[in-house]
C-alpha cells in the first residue's frame, strides 16, 4: 500500500477539488469523503483517477451486512485503492463489504484495500463511557474494533495515532493502521480530540496518515504537504 499522506479533499465541489490539485505537479494519495462525494458523485473519482491520483474513498459504511454487501459490489467498479466502513458494523457487516468487494472489482484490477474505523479521532473515552455505554479503556474499544476486523478477513483499521502501537502488537505489521487527527506542533487541532505530529505516526507505526486542515487550509498548501511528508517520512 502507498505510503504517501493521504490528503483529505474535504471541499464540497469539483471547482475547488482541481482548483487545490492543480497546484501540485506529483501523482499524490488523497480522500474523497462523503461531503464531496455525496455532492458530486462517482464522476468525480474517475476524474481524480485520470489525474493519476491514488484514492481513498471515505464513505465510512455501516449498515445491516446485505446493504453494505450490495453497495461494496458498485462502489468496487470505481477502482479506488482503500475504502472503509465502521467496525461498530460487526463482523458479520465488515466479512459481508468484503465479499461485495470481490465479486465488484473488475476482472485484472487490484480489489480496494478495506478498513474498519473504530472509534473516531474526534471521540473522547468520557464520551465513548457516557454515550456508546461502552465502559472499558477508549484502547481497548479501539483494539478490540482492530481484533475483530482482522479475524473479520479486513487489510487494516483507521484509528488515532495514540493507538497504533497496541494494534501493530495485537495485529501485526502489515495490518493496515490509517491514522487521522494528524496536527503540525502547534497546529489548532479543531473538533479532533486525539490528534498527534507525522514523526509520531511514524514513530507509533502507523501506515498511513490523513491529513486534512494542515494542508488544504495552509497559506501555501504545496509547501505544507512537503513538510507534513518530510516529517512521515512513510514507513515501510
Ligand atoms: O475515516 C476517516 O478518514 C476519519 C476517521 C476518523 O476517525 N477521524 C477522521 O478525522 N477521519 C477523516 O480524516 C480527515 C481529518 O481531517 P483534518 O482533521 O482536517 O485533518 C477528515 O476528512 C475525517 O473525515
Amino acid at each position: 500500500m502507498n505510503t504517501q499522506p493521504i490528503i483529505a479533499l474535504d471541499f464540497s465541489s469539483k471547482k475547488e477539488v482541481f482548483a487545490f490539485l492543480t497546484q501540485f505537479n506529483e501523482p499524490l494519495f488523497v480522500k474523497v469523503g462523503m461531503e464531496l462525494y455525496l455532492q458530486e458523485g462517482p464522476s468525480i473519482i474517475k476524474e481524480i483517477k485520470a489525474m493519476g491520483h491514488a484514492i481513498f474513498l471515505d464513505l465510512k459504511l455501516h449498515d445491516i451486512p446485505n446493504t453494505v454487501k450490495s453497495a461494496m459490489r458498485g462502489l468496487a467498479k470505481l477502482g479506488v485503492d482503500l475504502i472503509n466502513v465502521h467496525a461498530a458494523g460487526g463482523s458479520r457487516m465488515m466479512t459481508a463489504a468484503l465479499e461485495g468487494l470481490e465479486e465488484g472489482t473488475v476482472a485484472g484490477q487490484r480489489r480496494p484495500a478495506l478498513i474498519a474505523v473504530t472509534q473516531l479521532t474526534s471521540t473522547t473515552e468520557e464520551q465513548m463511557q457516557q454515550e456508546q455505554n461502552i465502559m472499558t479503556s477508549l484502547d481497548a474499544s479501539v483494539i478490540n474494533y482492530a481484533i475483530l476486523a482482522k479475524n473479520a478477513g479486513l487489510d487494516g483499521v483507521v484509528c488515532s495515532v495514540l493507538e497504533a502501537h497496541d494494534i501493530e502488537k495485537a495485529c501485526g505489521k502489515a495490518f493496515l493502521k490509517v491514522t487521522p487527527g494528524i496536527r503540525l506542533v502547534g497546529g489548532e487541532a479543531h473538533d479532533q480530540k486525539r490528534v498527534a505530529t507525522p514523526n509520531f505516526a511514524k514513530e507509533q507505526g502507523a501506515t498511513q496518515i490523513v491529513v486534512g486542515r494542515a494542508i488544504v487550509q495552509a497559506e501555501n498548501p504545496v509547501v505544507a504537504y512537503h513538510t507534513v511528508e518530510q516529517l512521515w517520512g512513510g514507513n515501510q
